[in-house]
């Protein structure tokens, strides 16, 4: 499969067979006879889509082919502007899915922003570079049985993908945890002010240490200013920008395609005891023509934590009454699939009223923003390299006692004891509806976000119906854990933002509001007239009506040891099914305590080696026959 090609590839004529009137083929010998087939068929070029298909496609031997159901990234500024990412949300790019109402959050849908483009999430998403703690990857070892995954194993890949550009101005990063020639480009971006001196500073004054590198074996407790995966030039570095540049995007052997939404894993049920994939069936629109390719060594699934469910399901992999109730036949029977749906529920912003020109607010203006935009074409620099989310505190809710609460305290659920529950972050601009709601009266608003960071609460991922086009039904069912330790956890994060809100040196940068202590009135808690005495009750009843995801959903087809309760196993194989795996976050086996770019592309980057040793083994075993 040599011929020339040009990526992405946007006609399935070129890359793929039409599917017959009689369906698609029933066994492997037929498929490989009559489709277009390649060694590896990837589904989703996302965080982990686009690591696999560049690392599997460096041996000139491999045929990859990648299908992504959106469209090319490479044009789209709002993804290469790093503070523009908010402006990509209910647009084309965006899978733009909902929740199901949810019953501790006021019976409210809350909206669930997943990138539906070349990069996925990651062209989209906060770019705040995170490892995470290393209990939580321990943890998966330890406690969820997933040898080979703790983060010991995961750490060289860390820094194999990293190109981590040091800041003089911020020197206290330990280069031995870090990675200098990867693809993947990390650093310090644009920093306001009132983040640096009145945040961060305000954290470190209530108690919480500075801690300068989040992304070493010592774990992200702390205050820390946010490293982002932005680039030299100011630009967003996706795992589409690093992984799939224009040099690895004309490989003879690697195949992107767009718009090539994929409805069904293909398999073989005859010719072996186990059911084997032997391709993919997709679509480009709804209701549109069906393709076919063949996988002839694999299929992966990489589409996330809502997709990857959701194809699984249209496959016969899953629950068997879910499936009969699709009227899908079963492939292979699996409880677990869309099942231990954990995701990271911020409260809402707690919003600060600054002083006119301490925060970002100016720029949603167009015209303000002109000169900026200016700035950021010629040079790459200024404050559309922000990345909203630039600085961050991460605490143990279990370190904290509040004499106002009522409730009990939060029990320790964290990872380990170096491993946080709670992260508050800090934005220069008001977040409110996911940025799509501009400040009142033109106000600088400096936002508080608190996340409860390892929930107890899980949902799920199931089927609407049996078309791959109808988002699949979501539910997180947030706060539903019976001790209510997640409301818990959250309350303490309100209390510790009331405390940072006070701190002189976050003070210096604030203004007064009328005092207000209605809590529907737009700057409460900041505007009540008493910290102290604002009760449980109306912190619980505010955060109910506003709390909103921070896009980390994970877990619904969970590595582990047994198909009793996990989907993949070990080497990401889908449990009784030949020549599938998957590989994203849906195979989290527990939620981790931080942002999951780094982690996915590393567990990514890993795969990628163990499939490669597979086959390199194979071809020597062939050549001593
Ligand atoms: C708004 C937002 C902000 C975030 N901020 C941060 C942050 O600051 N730092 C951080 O570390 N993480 C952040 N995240 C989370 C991070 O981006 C995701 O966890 C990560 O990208 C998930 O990787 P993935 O490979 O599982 O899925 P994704 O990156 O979402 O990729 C899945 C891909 O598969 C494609 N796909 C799905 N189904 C199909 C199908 N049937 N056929 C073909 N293609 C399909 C999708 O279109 C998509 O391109 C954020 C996420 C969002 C949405």
């Amino acid at each position: 499969m040599n011929r020339r090609h040009r990526n992405p590839l946007s006609d399935p004529l070129h890359y793929a067979t039409p599917q017959l009137h009689a369906g698609p083929p029933a066994t492997y010998a037929t498929a490989q006879r009559t489709l277009r087939g390649y060694d590896y068929v990837i589904v989703g070029a996302g965080a982990a889509g686009c690591v696999l298909a560049n690392q599997l496609s460096e041996d000139k031997n491999i045929s990859v082919l990648l299908l992504e159901a959106g469209g090319d990234h490479s044009k789209i500024l709002a993804s290469k502007i790093p503070l523009m990412f908010p402006k990509l949300f209910h647009g084309e790019n965006d899978w733009k899915y909902f929740t199901v109402e949810q019953r501790a959050l006021a019976s409210r849908r809350l909206y669930w922003p997943r990138g539906r483009m070349i990069g996925g999430s990651t062209s989209m998403n906060a770019m705040m570079y995170h490892h995470c703690s290393k209990s939580d990857f321990d943890e998966w070892a330890s406690v969820h049985g997933c040898e080979g995954w703790s983060y010991d194993a995961l750490a060289p890949y860390l820094r194999r993908m990293e190109k981590f550009t040091p800041n003089p101005g911020r020197p206290a990063i330990d280069s031995q945890h870090r990675g200098a020639d990867g693809k993947w480009h990390t650093g310090y971006s644009w920093l306001s002010e009132i983040s640096d001196k009145g945040f961060v500073a305000a954290c470190e004054e209530v108690g919480i240490p500075a801690n300068p590198d989040v992304n070493t074996t010592r774990g992200s407790l702390g205050v820390t200013r946010f490293q982002t995966f932005i680039d030299s030039k100011g630009q967003r570095s996706s795992m589409a920008t690093a992984f799939l540049s224009p040099e690895v995007l004309q490989r003879p052997n690697l195949y992107v395609a767009c718009h090539a939404q994929v409805t069904r894993v293909i398999f073989d049920t005859l010719s072996t005891k186990e059911p084997t994939a032997i391709g993919v069936e997709f679509q480009t629109s709804r209701g549109g023509p069906r393709f076919e390719v063949h996988a002839k060594r694999e299929v992966i699934l990489c589409g996330g934590s809502v997709n990857t469910p959701q194809t699984l399901l249209l496959s016969g992999i899953g629950p068997s009454e879910e499936l009969a109730d699709h009227r899908i036949p079963v492939v292979q029977e699996n409880d677990a699939v869309g099942k231990n749906l954990k995701d990271h529920l911020c409260t809402t912003a707690m919003l600060c009223k600054a002083k006119s020109g301490k925060t970002l607010d100016y720029l949603s203006s167009t015209v303000q923003a002109l000169p900026a935009l200016i700035q950021w074409m010629l040079f790459g620099k200024g404050p559309l390299t922000n990345n909203i989310g630039e600085a961050a505190a991460f605490i143990r809710s279990t370190d904290y006692r509040f004499p106002q609460s009522l409730e009990s305290p939060a029990e320790d659920n964290t990872s380990g004891p170096t491993a946080p529950d709670l992260e508050v972050i800090g934005a220069p601009m008001a977040f409110i509806h996911h940025g799509e709601e501009a400040p009142i009266n033109g106000s600088n608003v400096f936002s508080m976000v608190p996340i409860s960071l390892r929930p107890r609460s899980s949902g799920t991922v199931t089927l609407q119906s049996r078309d791959a086009f109808d988002p699949p039904i979501i539910d997180p069912n947030y706060l539903s854990d019976q001790d209510n330790n997640d409301l818990k956890v959250l309350l303490a994060g309100l209390r510790v933002c009331l405390k940072i809100m006070r701190s002189p040196a976050f003070q210096k940068f604030l203004e007064p509001v009328p005092v207000d202590d209605d809590p529907s009135s737009y700057w409460w808690p900041y505007s009540s007239s008493d910290i102290d005495a604002i009760s449980e009750g109306d912190l619980i009843r505010w955060m109910k009506e506003k709390a909103f995801t921070l896009y980390h959903p994970v877990g619904t087809a969970r590595m582990g040891p047994t198909p009793d309760n996990s989907v993949v196993d070990m080497e990401c194989r889908v449990h009784g099914v030949n020549r599938l795996r998957v590989m994203d976050a849906s195979i989290f086996p527990e939620q981790i305590s931080g942002h999951p770019t780094a982690p996915i592309g590393a567990m990514a980057f890993k795969l990628s080696d163990e499939i490669r040793k597979g086959v390199a083994a194979e071809v020597s075993a062939s050549a001593k026959l």
